[in-house]
């Protein structure tokens, strides 16, 4: 199957999920868990579109849960906004009910907010295979944004289990991910199973 026939059907399959609200719940568990162990105070992260899982209800907590640690920390959240020129993207601060416009492909973005420089980044995948290789929309805005950003940020997955890809093959300007979560946990890296 070819690259853009391989998104069409991963995208409706998600479309199409019957049980999509337990297993975003999950995710949300598995996510929220996984970031207790993480030092970051700045996620990039991403306003859900096509079905994608929904980042923000769990990163909304994370950011609250800062305010209530020994010290209190000041945690801030990022959204991708396209840099048109250089097909990149930059992460900008957002919080529920700031103000917001569209990007071009009509995605809603935090409008003239602090430019944030995130340790971590949550990166939405259409599909992904082993090895943390993901599929996307095919603009190649996560690939671009990585091979340049520097420090590069943590990277980390998240997909439904269905998105997972068996003979996925990566081409060579694919980024892999550090870590990938989906709705059943940490699937990558796998346990036990070190390659780099
Ligand atoms: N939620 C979310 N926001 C995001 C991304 C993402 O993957 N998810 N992006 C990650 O890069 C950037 C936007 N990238 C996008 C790239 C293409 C299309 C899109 O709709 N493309 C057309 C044509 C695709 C094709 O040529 O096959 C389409 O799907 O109809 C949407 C977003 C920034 N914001
Ligand atoms: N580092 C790079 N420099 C220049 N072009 C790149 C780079 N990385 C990827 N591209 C280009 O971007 C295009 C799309 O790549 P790909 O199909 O892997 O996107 P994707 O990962 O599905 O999309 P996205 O990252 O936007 O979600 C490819 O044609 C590729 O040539």
């Amino acid at each position: 199957m070819d690259k853009a026939a391989l998104r069409r059907k991963l995208i409706d399959q998600r479309l199409n999920l019957p049980d999509r609200l337990l297993r975003a719940d999950a995710l949300q568990q598995v996510m929220r868990f996984w970031l207790v162990e993480r030092p970051d105070t700045v996620i990039g992260a991403y306003w859900p579109i096509k079905g994608e899982f929904d980042p923000l209800p769990a990163l909304h907590r994370w950011k609250e849960d800062g305010e209530l640690q020994g010290t209190p920390q000041r945690r801030k959240i990022g959204l991708p906004v396209i840099d048109k020129q250089r097909k990149t993207l930059s992460f900008h601060a957002w919080h529920p009910g700031c103000p917001m416009e569209e990007d071009a492909f009509g995605i809603p973005k935090p409008k003239d907010t602090e430019l944030l420089t995130p340790t971590l980044l949550f990166v939405p995948c259409v599909g992904y295979g082993a090895g943390g290789y993901r599929l996307g929309y095919g603009g190649g805005f996560y690939d671009r944004t990585l091979a340049q950003i520097n420090p590069r940020p943590f990277t980390v997955g998240l997909g439904y289990a269905e998105g997972f890809v068996d003979d996925f093959e990566p081409e060579n300007h694919d980024q892999p991910l550090d870590a990938i979560l989906n709705d059943n946990g940490e699937v990558w890296p796998v346990a036990g199973l070190s390659l780099r």
